[in-house]
């Protein structure tokens, strides 16, 4: 597949939540962070303000859930027309259970893993999710510093997906710059979070076209 970038709005204005979707109409989607205080020490917002900004939104969602209790309340990201929905592996009770729910549901499941969870105890039930986000930042803010630690597991899920019989994006989220894009990238990363890089930018969309160049043209 082709590259995509998918800027994460925590890095937004939020008191501009849509002129800020706005901006990024040239990405792919938006990467929506939904915290709740006890899988990770933030809190942002929930499926009522979703729901809303999805509905002013020029690009799809891309919603990632740092929720504990997430098979209870991933699907209701689903039900109000998110595109594609990620739960932690670390907090899912049965994810094979959950990603046929969301995919029921209308959209793409998608699983994630912290830095130091390994993918290796999943690999069997890859065939059942669209996308594996690999975590490159613990969880929980942005505006962190890449770990390079995390490039081996992109490689090693590459590998295993590379003769899969069905298509599965690897997503990589966390410190994701022109420069550390290039080093995910080479790893078999393929779906690419920004947030800080995004907003943080003058010209959004300059850096989201950045961004895909850095991506499909490592070395140009
Ligand atoms: O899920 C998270 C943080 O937990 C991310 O989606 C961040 O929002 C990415 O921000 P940057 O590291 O790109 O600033
Ligand atoms: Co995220």
């Amino acid at each position: 597949m082709s590259c995509h970038i998918n800027p994460s709005i925590l890095s937004a204005d939020f008191a501009n939540l849509q002129a800020e979707l706005e901006a990024i109409s040239t990405a792919d989607a938006a990467h929506i962070d939904v915290m709740d205080n006890h899988f990770v020490p933030n809190l942002t917002w929930g499926p009522p303000v979703v729901k809303r900004l999805r509905e002013v939104s020029p690009v799809p969602f891309d919603v990632h859930l740092m929720i504990e209790d997430v098979d209870r309340w991933a699907p209701q990201y689903a039900e109000i027309g998110c595109e594609s929905v990620t739960f932690h592996a670390e907090a899912a009770i049965a994810p094979i259970k959950l990603a046929r729910t969301l995919r029921e549901a209308g959209a793409k499941a998608g699983m994630a893993l912290r830095p130091a969870t390994p993918v290796e105890p999943y690999l069997d039930i890859l065939s059942e999710l669209d996308m594996l986000l690999i975590m490159t930042v613990e969880p929980g803010f942005g505006g962190q510093k890449f770990l390079d630690v995390t490039l081996p597991k992109i490689r090693r899920a590459a590998v295993a997906l590379k003769d899969s019989p069905t298509p599965l994006a690897i997503q990589v989220d966390g410190g994701i710059t022109e420069e550390t894009i290039v080093r995910a990238a080479e790893a078999g990363a393929n779906v690419f979070v920004a947030g800080s890089s995004v907003y943080g930018a003058e010209d959004p969309s300059a850096a989201i076209a950045a961004l895909r160049q850095a991506a499909e043209h490592p070395h140009s």
